[in-house]
């Protein structure tokens, strides 16, 4: 087991977000999580990389606590996450993006390297950054700003900057929303490229079709609560999943 999140409960502004959330990822594996808007999916990610605290629960990783642990040290455990959205940095080329993601500390941090530590990190990150991008055949758009580029290849550039530092563990937040249906095949291929690399990934997309046929263990979340973990078909029969994620009848 790589992951494990044991009876972990999210307060945000004194509301209820997560309750009693248990679940276990295999090295290797791909954990799907679906759920409808809402539901708490992106606060589970939030929680495993640090970015919000815990009310009660552990986040285990490879066994030890990692419950507490501050963005920049999570990803010191080879800990990689996409975004839901790169719209913040359509001025950075896809060779920067990559790059500056692997940047060991905050902005400031980095601000006080010396200028020989500052070269070193710019050659050897720009060295990892450019050995992801052929991985995921993005390398002729190395030095294109993403802003012009599609949002296919704005994701996969994402998605290249997790797994450059996700040596061990890859958290996907949708990475399909907002690319057309000609596209999403390119997506897939560089999931199943990071699946190949034996990386563990957890996977979160608006689309269930998407998450099921890309995963080997599917969690389906409601309102905050886990309703049911297992073999992602027999997840999405169930009746309680039609019922309150899907809105169909159990019948
Ligand atoms: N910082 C915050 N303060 C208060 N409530 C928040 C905060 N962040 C998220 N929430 C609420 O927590 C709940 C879960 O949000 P979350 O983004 O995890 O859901 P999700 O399943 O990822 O949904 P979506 O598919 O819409 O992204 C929502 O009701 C959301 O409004």
């Amino acid at each position: 087991m790589l992951l494990a999140l044991e009876s972990v409960d999210v307060e945000l502004g004194g509301v209820s977000i997560l309750r009693d959330i248990n679940f276990e990822v295999e090295r290797g594996q791909t954990f799907g999580i679906v759920g409808p808007n809402g539901a708490g999916k992106t606060t589970i990610l939030n929680v495993v990389s640090g970015v919000v605290p815990t009310v009660r629960g552990e986040v285990l990783f490879k066994g030890e606590r990692l419950t507490g642990t501050s963005p920049h040290k999570v990803r010191n455990h080879g800990i990689g996450r996409s975004l839901q959205s790169t719209q913040y940095f359509t001025h950075l080329t896809v060779l920067n993006l990559v790059s500056l993601g692997q940047l060991k500390n905050s902005v400031w941090g980095a601000l006080r390297f010396s200028d020989h530590r500052r070269t070193q990190f710019e050659a050897a990150s720009r060295s990892r950054a450019m050995e992801v991008l052929e991985l995921l055949d993005l390398t002729s758009y190395a030095h294109r700003p993403l802003g012009e580029l599609s949002s296919a290849v704005q994701k996969l550039a994402d998605m290249a900057r997790a797994l450059a530092v996700g040596n061990e563990l890859i958290l996907l937040d949708e990475p399909t929303s907002g690319v057309s249906a000609s596209e999403r095949g390119a997506i897939a291929e560089a999931l199943a490229e990071m699946r190949r690399l034996g990386r563990t990934i957890v996977l979160i997309d608006h689309d269930p079709g998407f998450v099921v046929s890309n995963c080997d263990q599917l969690m389906a979340m409601n309102f905050g609560e886990v309703l049911r973990v297992g073999e992602p078909g027999a997840v999405m029969s169930s009746a309680e999943v039609k019922r309150s994620y899907l809105g169909q009848s159990a019948e």
